[in-house]
């Protein structure tokens, strides 16, 4: 199978500080990767190089085939990379129906000014209607964001970003914040994803990268110093020593 996403030698600094070190990864779809590291390794600087918030000093981003590097986000988008919209930038004022009626409309061309009809358009409710059933969001559809659990808030950033229909889907720490009550329920979205999505998850919670990812890539000070399975992950001494050390020890200790 050909690569769906591929970074290559990618690089950026912030005056003297490179914080992205010649990064090349690639991604197939239906991939399930989790990429770890230490608080400043550079995961965010990574992310918003992607998807477009910042521009590389130098390498590539390909999607499908295509170089994107000198795309605006919103074109990124538009191509099928996506970042899981972020619970700070949802509406309190307005429904989760609303919210993915409007990235459905945007997808489908329409102007955000029909958003007060899309009740009327059956392909946009039977759309939403099935995307809420999955993620078990049905029962709060119609409430205003304000009114719903924070968890429900997180699952509704990934129901807006799967209206848009990405080929790439970049998830930033999904569970965070999240009471414990609520995870099995992130997870469970996670694990319903479509199966030939490729999905890149930052995550911080090593129960869930392990429950999650087929595949763990590790930044550290900017560079990539692990990239293979999840079993390997934890008896790589490079990874031991700067991020995994007692975590690891503690699963062989189980
Ligand atoms: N705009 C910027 N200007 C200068 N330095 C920056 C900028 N953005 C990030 N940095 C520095 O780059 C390094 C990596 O930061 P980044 O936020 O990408 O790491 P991270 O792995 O996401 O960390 P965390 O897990 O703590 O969020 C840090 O030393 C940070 O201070």
């Amino acid at each position: 199978m050909s690569p769906v996403f591929q970074v290559e030698h990618l690089r950026k600094s912030f005056g003297g500080l490179a914080v992205t070190q010649d990064v090349s990864i690639a991604m197939e779809p239906g991939d399930r990767v989790a990429l770890i590291g230490p608080n400043g390794a550079g995961k965010t600087t990574f992310v918003n190089l992607v998807v477009g918030h910042l521009a590389p000093d130098s390498g590539k981003v390909m999607l499908a085939g295509s170089d994107v590097t000198a795309l605006d986000p919103i074109r990124r988008v538009r191509q099928g990379l996506v970042r899981s919209f972020q619970v700070t930038r949802l509406f309190s004022d307005m429904t989760p129906q609303e919210h993915v009626a409007l990235a459905i409309l945007q997808r489908t061309g329409r102007s955000g000014r029909v958003l007060g009809h899309f009740q009327a358009m059956p392909e946009v409710m039977e759309e939403m209607r099935a995307l809420f059933e999955t993620l078990g969001l049905s029962a709060v559809a119609t409430r205003k964001v304000s009114e719903i659990a924070y968890g429900q808030q997180r699952l509704l950033e990934i129901a807006i970003a799967l209206a848009l229909k990405p080929k790439v889907l970049l998830l930033d720490e999904p569970a965070a914040g999240v009471p414990q009550s609520d995870t099995p329920r992130i997870e469970a979205a996670l694990a319903g994803l479509p199966s030939d999505l490729a999905v890149l998850m930052i995550e911080h919670d090593m129960d869930l990268v392990f429950r999650f990812a087929k595949r763990v890539i590790v930044l550290a000070a900017g560079a990539v110093i692990f990239d293979g399975s999840p079993q390997d992950v934890t008896k790589d001494a490079r990874v031991r020593e700067v991020y995994l050390g007692n975590y690891a020890n503690d699963r062989s200790a189980a």
